[in-house]
C-alpha cells in the first residue's frame, strides 16, 4: 500500500459507507472554513463583534472538528448514518442563528446557509427527519428573529425580520420537500441497483449451471473447451494436450421405468457429486444432455484419465442413491485424447464412437478410442 492511501486508511477507515459520511463532513468542513473567512471579513470592516465572532468561530471549528470522531466511532457507538447526519445538521442550523445574529446588516444572506443545511440532508437523513429538522430550523429563527426584534427594534425592525422570516419559510419548506424527493430517489435507485445486481447473478448461475445435478451445462462447456483450445493451441512434441470422456449412465431408462422419474433424477444427482469428488481442481465435467455426461481432463495423460474414471466407477457402484436403493448403478464411457492442434469437436466425435463401443461390448466399461 502507498504512503498516500496509508494515510487515507488511517484517516478514514476501509468502511466504504464510513468513508463517504467522513467526505461529506469535510465537505461542511470547506463550507466552516468559508464561513469564518467571510465572517472575519465582516469583523475587519466593522459589521460584526470581534469577540462575539470569535466565540463563534472557536465554538463552530471545536464541534465541527469534534465530529470528525463522532463518525468514525459511529458503528461502535452505534449511530446510524441518518442519526449522524440530524445531529451535523442540528448543530449547523444552531451555527447559522448565531451567524444571523451577529451579522448585522448582513444577516440576510446568512439565511442562505439554513437552506444548505437542508439540502445536505438528502444524502443521508429521511425525509420525515429532513422535514423536521426544517421546522426546527424555522422555529429557531422564528425565535431569534423575534428575540431580535425584540430587544433591538433599531437594528432588527420588526417588519423587517417578519417578511425575511416569511421568505425563509418559504424557501426551507420546499428545500426539505425537494431534500426529501431526492433522498427517495436515490433510495430507490440504490435498492434497484441491488435488484439488478442480484438478478444478474441468477442470469449468470442459470446461463451456465446445470438445475439439477449443478455441473456446468453444455452451453458452459463449449466456452470451457474453447478456453482450452486457445490455451494450447499448438503441439508440444507431438505429445497429447488433454483428455476428454464421454459418461453414459447405464440402463437408465429402467430406473425411470422401475422407480420413477424422482428416482432417475436423484441417480443423476448422486451420480455429479460422486463423479465430482474424484476430479482434481482444473477438471471439468459437465451434463451434456439427459444421462451423459462430458469430462475434460486438462493435462492429463491417458493413464491419468483412466485412472480418474475407474476411480469414479469404483464410487458410483457403491454410491447410496435415495429412493434406488439396492440397485448397482454404472456407466460407460468412451475416452479419448485431443491431439495437438485438433479441435475439441473432433476429440468429442471419437470419444463418442468409443462410448457406442462400451455399450455395444456389455457397457460398466471405459474404452479407449
Ligand atoms: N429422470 C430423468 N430422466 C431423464 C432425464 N433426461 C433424460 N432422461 C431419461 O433418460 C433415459 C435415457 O434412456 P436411453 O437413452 O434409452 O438410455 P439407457 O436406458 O440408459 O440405456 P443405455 O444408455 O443403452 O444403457 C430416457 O428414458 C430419458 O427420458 C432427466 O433429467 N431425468
Amino acid at each position: 500500500m502507498t504512503l498516500p492511501r496509508r494515510l487515507a486508511a488511517l484517516l478514514l477507515g476501509t468502511d466504504t459507507s464510513l468513508r463517504r459520511m467522513l467526505q461529506y463532513w469535510a465537505a461542511t468542513y470547506v463550507l466552516y472554513v468559508a464561513c469564518t473567512l467571510i465572517l472575519l471579513t465582516q469583523v475587519h470592516h466593522g459589521f460584526s463583534a470581534t469577540t462575539t465572532a470569535q466565540t463563534l468561530i472557536r465554538w463552530g471549528w471545536g464541534t465541527a472538528a469534534g465530529f470528525y470522531f463522532v463518525i468514525r466511532l459511529s458503528p461502535r457507538i452505534g449511530l446510524k448514518p441518518d442519526q449522524l447526519a440530524v445531529l451535523q445538521a442540528l448543530f449547523s442550523l444552531v451555527c447559522t442563528m448565531f451567524l444571523y445574529a451577529v451579522s448585522g446588516p448582513l444577516r440576510g444572506a446568512t439565511l442562505v446557509m439554513t437552506l444548505v443545511t437542508i439540502a445536505f440532508c438528502m444524502f443521508a437523513a429521511r425525509p420525515r427527519q429532513t422535514m423536521l429538522l426544517s421546522l426546527v430550523a424555522l422555529a429557531g429563527m422564528g425565535v431569534t428573529m423575534w428575540w431580535l426584534a425584540l430587544h433591538d427594534p433599531a437594528r432588527f425592525p420588526p417588519a423587517q425580520e417578519a417578511m425575511s422570516f416569511g421568505y425563509l419559510a418559504a424557501a426551507l419548506l420546499s428545500t426539505a420537500v425537494l431534500s426529501g424527493e431526492m433522498h427517495k430517489l436515490r433510495s430507490r435507485l440504490k435498492r434497484q441497483r441491488r435488484e439488478l445486481t442480484e438478478a444478474l447473478d441468477t442470469i449468470r448461475v442459470l446461463a451456465t449451471v446445470d438445475e439439477l445435478t449443478s455441473l456446468v451445462n453444455r452451453r458452459r462447456m463449449h466456452e470451457v473447451l474453447e478456453a482450452e483450445e486457445r490455451r494450447q493451441p499448438s503441439s508440444r512434441n507431438g505429445q497429447a494436450l488433454s483428455c476428454i470422456a464421454l459418461i453414459d449412465i447405464d440402463f437408465f431408462k429402467q430406473v425411470n421405468d422401475q422407480y420413477g422419474h424422482a428416482a432417475g433424477d436423484s441417480v443423476l444427482r448422486s451420480f455429479s457429486s460422486a463423479a465430482r469428488a474424484c476430479l482434481r481442481g482444473d477438471d471439468v465435467l459437465a451434463r451434456w444432455g439427459g444421462e451423459e455426461f462430458l469430462l475434460l481432463l486438462p493435462d492429463a495423460s491417458l493413464d491419468d484419465a483412466r485412472g480418474v474414471l475407474e476411480r469414479m466407477a469404483e464410487q458410483v457402484h457403491t454410491m447410496p442413491v435415495p429412493g434406488v436403493e439396492g440397485r448397482r448403478i454404472s456407466f460407460s464411457a468412451g475416452l479419448a485424447t485431443r491431439n495437438a492442434g485438433e479441435p475439441f469437436a473432433d476429440a468429442i466425435h471419437r470419444a463418442d464412437k468409443a462410448l457406442y463401443r462400451a455399450k455395444e461390448s456389455g457397457r460398466d466399461r471405459i474404452v479407449q478410442a
